[in-house]
């Protein structure tokens, strides 16, 4: 049994199916057009002269006056063809290079795309994008670019050798402040995409709270904090058109010096009877055209911000995925999950360590902890969000990531504390997952979470697109909780999902979850002593590692356990007592007290401390120590029945 790729591993090609992009042809169509639009232009000259010396000797110019004609004409259709490719060329690849870093970013592992806020990832895929997409017909356009000053040189050598060595001798200053632009505009606009960036989140994150901020009056402050990079901004803008403006005035003053003299020498060889008017005309234009390789540095400067737009953009693409294997799950698996030896290292800091922990099929599990103590990481081990630096995560007895995405997806849901429910109708946020759950799925995952009663105040019910519904965070909570009901599998991990929701809608939803979601494993984070006293079992958490494992009951003896909760007051836990007993005796359970799932606790070392809780040595289970067994689930009522 092997996964089909080493951990995150896979090439960004192999995650989406924009790997090959849109090849060389949107270039290549770029580059044929300007070809051919700088070989009319380099003809123009000569057949023109030609033309004025038939005029001027009274000579047939027909041919001659119309062939120019046809030049002029096809130059302007060249350029025409020209711009619309170009359009093209930029468009499809923009849209390449942003799907390619969207799709890293979606395929990426959660938590290593945390570096990136919304507002710098928003400005890879627009700006960063955009430039990046423009750098191929930039280079199509600049190789043509050439085709001009070589023809005109080459036609200049042909109509008279010594106006084009003139212009030769010129050229060596022209590739020197060409060269010189190249190399200094790279850092600048480098620097100049940071800050836009910096910019940018900034701007997101007051955006996401405004509230915060209108609340606080800190309009002004707030203001100042994301405008404080623009003086930086502007040094580097000026900067950058500061070096555009140095290249161009340098251009500027070589290219129309190089056409003067070489105008001057083609004149004196004129006076000297070697050149003819027409063909004097033509030298002046091939000068004028050869020493316009100046006119590439803007077309430089398109690749040089296209190349360090297309840095960033693929820091997105090459974020670390997580490789998915071919196994599937046993089919009459029940959700018993497993940790095994499991350790999750981030920043240098072990963020969480489980030794061995196993969460019986079908049972309901509280996560308690402080802020910080690994709640969230483990929910995101458990689930396979994240994987552990070291250790293994085992679901019905196969490792997580062993498991193809579907099996994997298909079988573990996850509702959040601010689901993501995107752009469509109601219906579609909840039925969107893994599978798209049916009409009838939909309405009673929605049920479940206690969201029906207010879908169907909205105009269109289930219909109502989520840009026409104004949702509060409880009702838009209860929509992702509605949308993992309908894709509950053998794991539900609730993290923080129910947060918004009052105390009586909780307990309403917890019951409908027993009732009529899918059965199976449920891992609840929960940061009310309501929720965890419900839980068949507790898994408190502290600095990362195991504290203890009982049910809340027992647990609750803790001091620093009741601690977790806020100020232990007798109200909580009277709260938290008569909330267990009731869920308990409404459901047919035993009601929960100490003596009831006493073997249900488990210490490191094997013993159970004095105040009835099992604490679990982080740093514990030494070889011989068994695994933290969690009691197996009390019936639930309809499972009595059967
Ligand atoms: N990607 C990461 N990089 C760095 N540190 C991380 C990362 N993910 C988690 N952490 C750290 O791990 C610790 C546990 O985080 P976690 O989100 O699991 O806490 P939590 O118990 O869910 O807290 P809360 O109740 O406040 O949400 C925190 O100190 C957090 O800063």
């Amino acid at each position: 049994m092997r996964t089909s790729r080493s951990r995150a591993s896979r090439a960004p090609e192999a995650r989406d199916g924009t790997a090959a992009g849109p090849g060389r042809a949107p270039e290549v169509l770029v580059l044929l057009c300007s070809v051919a639009a700088a070989l009319t232009t380099v003809a123009q000259p000569v057949v023109l002269g030609r033309t004025l010396d038939l005029l001027l000797r009274d000579g047939d110019a027909a041919p001659w006056l119309a062939l120019s004609a046809a030049l002029l004409v096809g130059e302007l259709l060249l350029d025409s063809l020209t711009a619309l490719f170009t359009g093209r060329c930029n468009a499809t690849w923009t849209a390449h290079v942003r799907a390619r870093a969207l799709t890293g970013l979606l395929d990426a592992v959660p938590d290593r795309a945390r570096p990136f806020s919304p507002g710098d990832v928003g400005t890879r895929l627009t700006l960063n994008a955009t430039d990046a997409g423009g750098a191929p017909a930039a280079r199509a356009a600049l190789a043509a670019s050439l085709v001009t000053p070589l023809g005109a040189l080459v036609a200049l050598a042909l109509v008279d050798p010594w106006v084009a060595a003139c212009v030769c001798a010129g050229l060596p200053a022209l590739a020197l402040v060409l060269r010189t632009f190249a190399r200094d505009t790279g850092a600048s606009v480098a620097a100049y995409q940071r800050t836009q960036s910096r910019i940018a989140s900034a701007l997101l994150e007051a955006l996401d709270g405004t509230a915060t901020i209108g609340a606080a009056g800190t309009g002004k402050r707030e203001r100042a904090r994301i405008l404080a990079p623009l003086a930086e901004l502007a040094v580097q803008g000026r900067h950058m058109w500061a070096l555009h403006g140095r290249a161009l005035a340098r251009s500027g003053v070589l290219v129309p010096l190089l056409t003067l003299v070489a105008t001057g020498v083609a004149g004196l060889r004129l006076a000297a009877g070697d050149l003819s008017v027409g063909e004097l005309l033509a030298a002046g234009r091939y000068a004028q055209l050869t020493a316009g390789v100046g006119g590439a540095a803007s077309l430089l400067g398109a690749i040089v911000r296209g190349r360090a737009a297309r840095d960033r953009t693929r820091e997105l693409e090459r974020l670390p995925a997580l490789a998915h294997g071919t196994e599937r799950l046993p089919p009459a698996g029940t959700g018993e999950l497993e940790l095994r030896a499991v350790r999750v290292v981030r920043d240098g800091r072990e963020v969480l360590r489980a030794d061995h922990l196993r969460v019986p099929g079908g049972s309901t599990v509280a996560v308690v902890g402080r802020g910080g103590a690994g709640k969230s990481v483990l929910a995101a081990v458990a689930g396979r969000l994240i994987d552990p630096d070291e250790g293994q995560v085992l679901l019905d007895g196969v490792r997580l990531d062993r498991l193809t995405r579907e099996a994997l997806r298909t079988e573990v849901a996850f509702a959040f504390e601010r689901p993501v429910l995107g752009e469509g109708t109601i219906a579609d946020a909840v039925a969107s997952g893994a599978r798209r759950a049916s009409p009838d799925e939909v309405e009673r995952a929605a049920c479940a979470a206690g969201a029906d009663g207010f879908v169907r105040r909205l105009p269109h019910a289930y219909d109502t697109p989520l840009t026409g519904a104004p949702l509060s965070g409880g009702e838009h909570q209860r929509l992702g909780l509605a949308r993992a009901f309908a894709q509950a599998g053998r794991l539900l991990v609730l993290d923080d999902a129910t947060s918004s929701l009052d105390t009586a809608t909780e307990h309403e939803v917890n019951l409908a979850l027993r009732r009529s979601v899918r059965p199976g494993t449920r891992l609840v984070i929960a940061h009310r002593p309501s929720v965890a006293a419900r839980a068949d079992l507790v898994i408190w958490l502290e600095a990362g590692g195991v504290r203890a494992l009982g049910t809340h009951h027992e647990l609750w003896h803790t001091a620093d356990y009741r601690a977790v909760f806020g100020p232990a007051d007798g109200a909580a836990t009277a709260e938290a007592t008569a909330t267990a007993e009731a869920t308990a005796t409404a459901e047919g359970a035993a009601p929960v007290d100490g003596t009831a799932t006493a073997e249900g606790m488990t210490t490191a070392e094997g013993t159970a401390p004095a105040d009835g809780t099992a604490p679990v040595d982080g740093a514990a289970p030494t070889a011989g120590v068994g695994p933290a067994r969690l009691p197996e689930p009390r019936p639930r009522p309809e499972e009595a029945r059967q």
